[in-house]
């Protein structure tokens, strides 16, 4: 008997008298394998370990004492609507280019909040950089309690900081697998295929939301991997990047075939808080991930440099890699906050100096453009070739 048998998989109306489920849980009509939650307008599994979990989470407490519909944006970075029984709908956007367009175009659909199901619980496949950037924000964002999530690796050498956030903590990937709403897959790509085909088929309809992270893998070869494990695998593709450790990350998904709106609601409201999340088309996502996902790198690179050039200059260390830092931090802010083009901020800065002006003369003279397109480039047509070699 697999581990899922063990719970009671159907509503049960007694439940509607226990202390601690009294207050929120609701009957789903015509679906008694769930229930909803009134403060969090969600739904959950109808297993009565899953109901006890939620009651005791840090989003159902802080729901319970607020009691009020949230509208909410995609890519604002926050959960999505919750409160009463009342339904409303969400207005969820998501940018969607088309090949023979310049522009990317917004299209909105409308889901109500009460079709998402929130995950009861996560799973990481991999603890290293990645995973630890998400896993550190769901926590800190109160999206879910610690002794709610599973990861797993084979050495103890990342597991140790995660028990030390009250994680729970695995060898064995296919624990993870069998205790978590949500999985995400944080393994390096030439150690994927051989990660998933030791996943045991799943028992009891239990049918995770698969979020892949690995880079230049396509939706098409992760469903095929995954379908030994579970029939019609929910799977979505995902590339965050490692400043969601600190709320600033931008991140981009794309769902597969068997995932549906709620889906998707569900990687906005998860990966949204940890930054912007859009969701775009699989064409785009290596292409993306040279921007977002490797761009930190270069950035670290470039701050790490100035930091150098000011230290050269006779500034002590700290405060030039403050300055080089923070000065970085305001002209991307710039670039978003005030919509002008790039080119025109620089001019802006040429324009009362003549020493700027002149040490972009020497960038020039070293391709300093030509270096950061270059790289791009050349980081999406890797993770193309890595994502093929799967
Ligand atoms: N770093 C980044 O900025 C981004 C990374 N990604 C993607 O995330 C993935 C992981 O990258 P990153 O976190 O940087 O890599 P890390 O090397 O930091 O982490 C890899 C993790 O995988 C674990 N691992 C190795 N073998 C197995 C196995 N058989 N089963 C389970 N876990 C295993 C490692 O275990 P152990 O702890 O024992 O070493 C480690 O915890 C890559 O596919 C990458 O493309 C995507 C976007 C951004
Ligand atoms: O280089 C890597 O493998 C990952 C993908 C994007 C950022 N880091």
């Amino acid at each position: 008997m697999g581990k899922w048998a063990k719970y009671s998989k159907r509503y049960k109306k007694e439940w509607e008298k226990e202390a601690n489920l009294k207050e929120w849980i609701v009957a789903v009509e015509g679906d008694d394998s769930k229930a909803a939650c009134r403060f969090c307008n969600n739904r959950l599994r109808a297993h009565h370990s899953d109901l006890v979990t939620h009651a005791t989470t840090v989003k159902h407490k802080r729901n319970a004492g607020q009691g009020t519909v949230v509208k909410r944006e995609a890519g604002k970075g926050k959960r999505c609507g919750r409160g009463g029984p009342k339904q409303e709908a969400v207005t969820v956007t998501a940018l969607l280019d088309t090949k023979d367009r310049i522009e990317s175009t917004v299209f909105e659909a409308k889901i109500c909040p009460d079709e998402v199901v929130n995950p009861a619980s996560l799973g990481f496949i991999g603890s290293g950089n990645i995973a630890q950037a998400l896993l550190t924000t769901f926590l800190k964002e109160g999206l879910v309690d610690p002794h709610l999530i599973i990861a797993s690796a084979p050495s103890d050498s990342n597991l140790a900081k995660l028990r030390t956030l009250g994680v729970r903590t695995t060898h064995d990937n296919n624990e993870v697998v069998r205790s978590s709403d949500l999985v995400f897959v944080c393994v390096k790509p030439d150690l994927l295929s051989e990660v998933l085909a030791d996943l045991l088929p799943l028992e009891d309809e239990h049918s995770p939301l698969f979020v892949s992270v690995v880079a230049g893998v396509s939706l098409a070869t992760l469903e095929e991997m995954l379908s030994s494990v579970v029939e019609n695998p929910r799977v979505v593709r995902s590339m965050p990047n490692t400043p969601s450790a600190v709320s600033q990350g931008c991140c981009l998904f794309t769902r597969g075939t068997h995932t549906s709106p709620s889906d998707a609601e569900v990687m906005r409201s998860m990966l949204g808080s940890m930054g912007t999340c859009d969701e775009i088309p699989e064409y785009h996502m290596d292409a993306a991930c040279g921007v977002a996902c490797s761009g930190p790198a270069f950035m670290y690179m470039a701050i790490e440099a100035l930091a150098d050039g000011g230290v050269k200059m006779g500034l002590p260390r700290q405060l030039s890699q403050t300055l080089a830092a923070q000065m970085v931090k305001g002209a991307a802010t710039m670039v978003l906050e005030t919509g002008k083009h790039p080119g025109q901020l620089k001019d802006e800065v040429c324009s009362s100096s003549t020493a700027t002006i002149t040490a972009l003369h020497i960038l020039e003279r070293h391709a300093f453009r030509n270096a950061l397109m270059s790289a791009v480039e050349v980081s999406t047509t890797k993770g193309t070739e890595l994502g093929k070699k799967v």
